[in-house]
């Protein structure tokens, strides 16, 4: 089986995020550029990452008017991304139409509810009721749509397999047992996601912060 773990490339300059994902390529399974990366370097830095060898997960978390998304979707065939990420909340619509203007060979997954977010959270946006059903029903939307799978945490990643047997379900908000959860609030370690059935697992700071990052990813390797 192929490693799961896809390393978030969340760091301040171009060179530091190469030289990270070139130390750390024998023990990961991709490589996911995210906003802070693609607002600094653009397409220009995706070549670049891409040279490392590995398969890009593109998460832009697009969210905007149907005809737009499209577009952006149609913009970034160039890059080849294994995955890109739209947001669910946008809408069958936007979804369906996403989904049709992406390239032959890319997922397109959409996020549910941010594994930052908590139940008070979703409360403050509107949205009353538990984590597990909004990111149940919007699962329900995202494969109604015709996507290849979504993005949660690994609290409801079980459920919703259970659901969507064919979905493809990425899950960040990863720590290994006793790291820090920093800004993340619905957190499970990567060994209970993958039980779980999570296809791709997100892990950025656990590995890009650690004093040996090389270490860090052998170790979380090592419990899957
Ligand atoms: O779409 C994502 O990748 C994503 C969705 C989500 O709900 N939560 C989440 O943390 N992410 C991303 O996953 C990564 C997690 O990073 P760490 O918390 O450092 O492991 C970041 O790059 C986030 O942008």
């Amino acid at each position: 089986m192929s490693n799961p773990v896809y390393l978030a490339l969340d760091l301040p300059t171009l060179d530091t995020a190469k030289a990270l994902a070139t130390k750390v390529k024998s023990h990961v399974g991709g490589l996911k550029l995210g906003l802070e990366f693609f607002c600094a370097h653009g397409s220009h830095g995706v070549h670049e990452i891409a040279q490392v060898g590995l398969p890009i997960f593109l998460d832009l978390k697009l969210h905007d008017i149907p005809n737009t998304v499209a577009g952006a979707m149609q913009a970034i065939h160039v890059l080849e991304p294994a995955i890109v990420t739209v947001h669910a909340s946008g809408g069958r619509a936007m979804m369906e139409d996403a989904k049709a203007a992406a390239a032959e060979g890319t997922k397109v997954v959409a996020v549910t509810m941010l594994t930052s977010l908590d139940e008070r959270d979703l409360l403050r946006t509107g949205v009353s009721g538990s984590a597990h059903d909004q990111v149940m029903r919007l699962a329900e939307l995202a494969e109604a749509s015709g996507l290849d799978g979504i993005v949660c945490s690994g609290q409801e990643v079980g459920a919703v397999h259970r659901q969507w047997k064919k979905g493809f379900f990425v899950v960040p908000g990863l720590r290994p047992a006793g790291s820090a959860t920093g800004d993340q609030k619905r957190v499970v370690t990567p060994r209970q996601a993958r039980d779980d059935g999570a296809s791709v697992l997100v892990i950025g700071r656990p590995i890009s912060r650690a004093d040996d990052p090389v270490q860090a990813a052998r170790d979380i390797e090592a419990t899957l």
